[in-house]
């Protein structure tokens, strides 16, 4: 079993909130290029932002069903390591997004029952990761970063040929929970580490990574009593 959990923090938007999340240990950092969010970032924020990741930490876009001309534009302009698509694009287009811009594309997934689980396997033949979400409230504004989890027992233990991401509603309180009972080894969040909708608290981020490397270690076998 791999030694650390890697953890991505979503929705940063400036150098201090990156160097914070990179300090605390976060694998991953994401801006959010989604008019709606709180979290959105302009391109030239996130060309910024993304400058001050150290090397190891990979940078990611997310997006919601964008065109060409906006990805041309964000891949053009921040330096990345990979794309996150948040909304509803197809198995086809996950494949054209990886032909057209060279990048590993993660793929979202919104899971509320077993009733979603097998769009899973589809997307795992076609995307680099899987991101498994919560499934967004019908007609609400945001397609992540509602901070609603789902029934993390639903994911339980499965595997898929390529690497998986948890997301949704997780905070430093539940985190080692959904750690224990999914066997995750990648967490992804966004809300659960602010302090208001779009501000990151540092102090949060570093007691998230800090539970879920805990929660992610194997656990030292109990001393012999002879
Ligand atoms: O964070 C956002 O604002 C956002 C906007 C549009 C699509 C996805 C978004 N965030 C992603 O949602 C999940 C879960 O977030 P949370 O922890 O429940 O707040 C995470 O993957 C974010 O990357």
């Amino acid at each position: 079993m791999p030694a650390d959990i890697r953890v991505k923090i979503c929705g940063l938007r400036d150098a201090a909130m990156v160097d914070a999340a990179a300090a605390a240990g976060a694998a991953y950092v994401g801006f959010v290029f989604f008019a709606k969010s709180p979290r959105n970032v302009t391109i030239e924020a996130a060309r910024d932002a993304a400058l001050a990741a150290p090397p190891g930490v990979a940078k990611v876009a997310l997006v919601v069903n964008p065109d060409d001309a906006l990805l041309d534009e964000i891949t053009g302009t921040v330096s990345l390591d990979m794309i996150q698509l948040h909304g509803s694009e197809s198995p086809e287009r996950v494949r054209e997004v990886r032909a057209r811009y060279g990048l590993p594309v993660m793929k979202a997934v919104g899971i509320q029952s077993a009733e979603d689980l097998p769009a899973l396997d589809i997307y795992s033949k076609v995307a680099d990761q899987l991101l498994v979400d919560a499934k967004p409230v019908a007609g609400g504004p945001l397609p992540g970063g509602n901070g609603v989890p789902f029934d993390w027992r639903l994911v339980s233990n499965r595997r898929w040929p390529v690497p998986w991401m948890l997301a949704g509603g997780l905070t430093p309180s539940n985190v080692a929970d959904a750690i224990a009972l999914t066997g995750v080894r990648q967490i992804d969040l966004s809300s659960g580490v602010e302090s208001a909708p779009g501000v990151k608290d540092p102090v949060l981020i570093a007691e998230f990574i800090q539970a879920a490397q805990t929660a992610g270690r194997p656990r030292a076998a109990a001393p012999s009593l002879r």
